[in-house]
């Protein structure tokens, strides 16, 4: 399998997601674009923060793909992005996603990834519909950091000769390639093949999937952003529209959005 969409290369940018948004304002996009940059001079992470990157551990794509649904109905896609993260470096280690999920890989609600608690990567989706008729443009873009996703490959021992083949398969003129290109490729199909089930299926097939990689499942959190004041519970997985279940003295409440953080116990 090789991906479906037009892909771009480019040394340096502002963001990979600002440039693919900037050509959807434009009425550019017709067919999914994916967009990689080594370098990101202005790379943006959610809530207005920036994202720092640096070209040597880095990989930062964006990928823009339009959807025929709802807001309502696209409420979960950035969980199912982040699965698709985890099939992807799965793929591109050509380890399995148990071997991954053993050496300490999570999904932190609603789109970060972590290995061993600290921050893999992240997932900033933007985007929007130009007027009722065209379809729903979403650009969603990953910044990741390699160097932890080659530490796991390391712990296993994955196997180059493996890459190696499958590189040349996907790309046959390519001599040589570094690992960023194959990881990306991995990466790009993975979010091909979750979007088609997203699309056909809703993020209630994903629920019971996500539940398992969740950080903090169990755990005492509190909420920042969701309101004025933060709010405090127990994270309980999350429901058929991808909104985190929080409980709170035995009633459970849903939060759409927020960042979520472990309550330290005293
Ligand atoms: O953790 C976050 O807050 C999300 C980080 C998202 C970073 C990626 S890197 C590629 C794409 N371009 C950007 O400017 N941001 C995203």
């Amino acid at each position: 399998m090789s991906p479906n969409c037009i892909l771009e290369r480019v040394a340096t940018t502002k963001s990979t997601n600002d440039d693919l948004l900037a050509r959807w304002r434009a009425g550019e996009l017709i067919d999914p674009v994916a967009r990689i940059a080594r370098e990101q001079t202005a790379g943006k992470g959610r809530a207005g923060r920036v994202w720092l990157s640096n070209p040597e551990d880095t990989l930062c794509f964006s990928l823009a793909h339009p959807f025929y649904k709802s807001p309502n109905e696209l409420s979960g896609l950035s969980l199912v992005i982040g699965l698709a993260v985890i099939a992807g470096i799965a793929a591109a280690l050509g380890i399995s996603e148990t071997a991954l999920h053993r050496q300490g890989l999570r999904l932190k609600w609603p789109n970060d990834l972590l290995i061993n608690s600290a921050k893999l990567g992240g997932i900033l989706i933007e985007g929007g519909q130009a007027n009722p008729s065209s379809p729903t443009w979403l650009v969603m873009g990953l910044g990741l950091n390699l160097r932890n996703v080659n530490i796991i490959k390391q712990h296993l021992g994955a196997n180059a000769s493996l890459e190696a083949a499958a590189l040349d398969q996907l790309m046959p003129n390519q001599m040589t390639a570094p690992d960023t290109e194959f990881i990306w490729l991995k990466l790009i199909e993975s979010f091909e093949s979750h979007i088609a089930q997203f699309t056909q299926h809703g993020f209630g097939h994903f629920q019971h999937r996500w539940k398992q990689w969740d950080a903090y499942d169990g755990l005492a959190v509190y909420i920042s952003g969701a309101g004025k004041e933060p709010i405090s519970g127990i994270a309980s997985g999350v429901n058929d529209t991808g909104a985190l279940l929080l409980n709170q003295n035995n009633k459970t409440i849903a939060i759409h959005a927020g960042d979520i953080s472990l309550r330290v116990q005293s």
